[in-house]
C-alpha cells in the first residue's frame, strides 16, 4: 500500500495543511465542532473543491476520475447513506467474519435498511466500506453512535483489519481516550493549522 500525502491542502478556514500517513498508520484528527475536520476528510476524498495536492504514493488526486479516487480513498461519514432496500445489497462481497466481529448474525444481510438503528448503521457502514477493499480509509467519528462496549469492539476490529491490510487511515475522533488507544499520531486543529499533540 502507498502513503497518503497532503501537500499544502486548503479548504474553508484550514490553510496549507501538510500531512503524510504511512501504510498501516492510524492518524487521529481532533478539534472543536466546526473546526473543519469533516471538510478536510472531504477534500482528501475529492468530495469538495480545495487547494493544494493530495496524493496516494505517486498518484495525484487530480489525475484520477473522482469516482475512482473515492473508491480507493474511501470516506465513511458520520451519517451514512443507504440507497437499496436491504443491507446485503450494499455489501460488495460477503463479509461473514466482519459481521460476526461487530455483533451481527449473517441474516443481517436480509434486513431492511429502514429498521437499522443509528449504531447498526454506523457499524454496517464500516463493513460496507471495507467490503470494497479501499486503499485508504477516512473515518469520520466512526463510533459516535455507539456505547462503550461496542466502541471497544469496533476499535479492536478496525485496528486488526487496518494492520492486516496495511492501509493508511485518517480517523476523526473527539475522545482523548479513544485517540490514545488507536492512534500512532494525533493532530488537533488550531485555527487554520494542524498541531501535533504528544500523548
Ligand atoms: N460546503 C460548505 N461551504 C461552506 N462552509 C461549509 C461547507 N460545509 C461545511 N461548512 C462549514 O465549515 C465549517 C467546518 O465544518 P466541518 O463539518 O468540517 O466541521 P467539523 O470540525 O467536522 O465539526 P463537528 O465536530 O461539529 O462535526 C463549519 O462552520 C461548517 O458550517
Amino acid at each position: 500500500m502507498a502513503k497518503l500525502i497532503l501537500h499544502q491542502v486548503s479548504i474553508g478556514t484550514l490553510q496549507n495543511i501538510n500531512l503524510e500517513v504511512a501504510p498501516e498508520e492510524i492518524v487521529c484528527l481532533s478539534g472543536p465542532s466546526g473546526a473543519g475536520k469533516s471538510r478536510l476528510l472531504r477534500a482528501v476524498a475529492d468530495l469538495e473543491p480545495h487547494g493544494g495536492t493530495v496524493k496516494l504514493g505517486n498518484l495525484a488526486q487530480g489525475l484520477v476520475p473522482g469516482h475512482r479516487w473515492r473508491r480507493s480513498v474511501m470516506m465513511v461519514p458520520a451519517e451514512s447513506a443507504w440507497w437499496f432496500d436491504t443491507v446485503g445489497e450494499h455489501l460488495y462481497k460477503p463479509m461473514p467474519k466482519a459481521l460476526h466481529a461487530l455483533g451481527f448474525d449473517e441474516d443481517v444481510s436480509e434486513w431492511s435498511v429502514s429498521r437499522l438503528s443509528s449504531g447498526e448503521k454506523q457499524r454496517l457502514a464500516l463493513i460496507r466500506a471495507l467490503s470494497r477493499e479501499p486503499d485508504v480509509l477516512l473515518l469520520d467519528e466512526p463510533t459516535a453512535n455507539l456505547d462503550e462496549k461496542t466502541t471497544r469492539q469496533v476499535e479492536d476490529w478496525l485496528i486488526s483489519v487496518i494492520h492486516a491490510q496495511n492501509r493508511p487511515v485518517l480517523w476523526v475522533a473527539h475522545s482523548r481516550e479513544q485517540i490514545r488507544r488507536v492512534a500512532k499520531r494525533h493532530f488537533c486543529i488550531e485555527g487554520s493549522k494542524l498541531l501535533e499533540l504528544q500523548e
